[in-house]
């Protein structure tokens, strides 16, 4: 039984969709239509899944959509390729890469390929560094989501103590970033898998993010009676989708955002609001 307030994304984002929708009609109106590109390699099972909401979104809103896949043994020119592609596409106003590239590729490679004014994902180094520095930029969706997702329920971000388990480059390092911004000064402590007693740097926050991909980490006696949990972190398996939370911690947490309809509805809509941002900027920026 679940006794926890559930930080609902799906709710937040059919709010953030419905002003998106707005913000491209007023687009559409003045000729710009926002494009999102993704590019997809390979069969992760997940993948297909995230790619396929990410266009289902754009449809609801009025983003047009490029989609390019490739085959699980498409060389490092191949994507290479699709990325400097979409860089050139004027219908194109921003893109992703789809995460985990298949392991023969290099990752930061092609990441580095895409135009940085066209980073949808906040993820080029340029971009990173941007973060870095406190300069404006795209954000990364996840860590953008997980905020907005916690402001949108008067969740207190200044002030507080997060623990964020996970030090990925989607999810956790840039969070860490992001709520260390003078815009929220949060108190973040970083766990991985070489932190001693991960348990007891979780018990000791207000707000504990699991990003770790480590199914039923976070269990019941790791968290505070009434501290915020949200689970990030899944890993699918032949009976389904597991989360970095254990199902238990709905009965200790105070606020929980569940493993599906919590920050992954978030994830994309934030991503649609990165777009939207881009094609309103209209163009590359300035030094970017
Ligand atoms: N290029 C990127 N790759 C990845 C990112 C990213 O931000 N950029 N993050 C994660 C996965 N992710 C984004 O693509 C993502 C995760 C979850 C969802 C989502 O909609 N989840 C649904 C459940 C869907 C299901 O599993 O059935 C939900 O929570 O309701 C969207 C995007 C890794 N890669």
């Amino acid at each position: 039984m679940t006794t926890s307030v559930m930080l609902d994304g799906n709710a937040v984002a059919a709010d953030i969709k419905a002003e998106l929708a707005d913000r491209v009609a007023e687009l559409r109106s003045r000729g710009i239509t926002p494009g999102l590109g993704t590019v997809l390699v390979g069969d992760h099972p997940g993948s297909r899944v995230y790619v396929a909401g990410k266009h289902r979104d754009c449809a609801e809103v009025g983003i047009a959509s490029l989609r390019v896949e490739l085959p699980a043994d498409a060389t490092q020119a191949d994507v290479e390729a699709a990325v400097l592609a979409l860089d050139a596409d004027p219908a194109c106003t921003g893109f992703i890469v789809q995460l985990p590239l298949p392991p023969h590729l290099d990752t930061h490679a092609v990441l580095e390929l895409i135009d940085p004014a066209k980073d949808a994902d906040g993820l080029h180094p340029a971009n990173l560094g941007r973060l870095v520095l406190g300069m404006p930029g795209p954000l990364p969706c996840t860590p953008r989501g997980i905020i907005e997702l916690l402001r949108r329920h008067d969740v207190p971000i200044t002030g507080a103590t997060f623990c964020v388990i996970g030090c990925g480059i989607t999810v956790g390092r840039p969070l860490g970033l992001m709520l260390t911004r003078s815009s929220e000064h949060a108190t973040v402590t970083m766990c991985h898998e070489r932190t001693e007693d991960i348990a007891a740097h979780a018990r000791a926050a207000d707000v504990v993010v699991a990003a770790a991909g480590a199914a039923h980490l976070v269990r019941p006696d790791w968290v505070r009676p009434g501290a915020t949990v949200l689970s990030v972190g899944i890993t699918r398996t032949i009976e389904g989708v597991l989360g970095d939370v254990h199902p238990g911690v709905g009965e200790v947490a105070g606020r929980l955002a569940p493993t599906v309809g919590g920050v992954g509805p978030m994830t994309r809509a934030m991503l649609l609001t990165n777009v939207v941002e881009a094609a309103e900027r209209g163009g590359p920026r300035e030094g970017g």
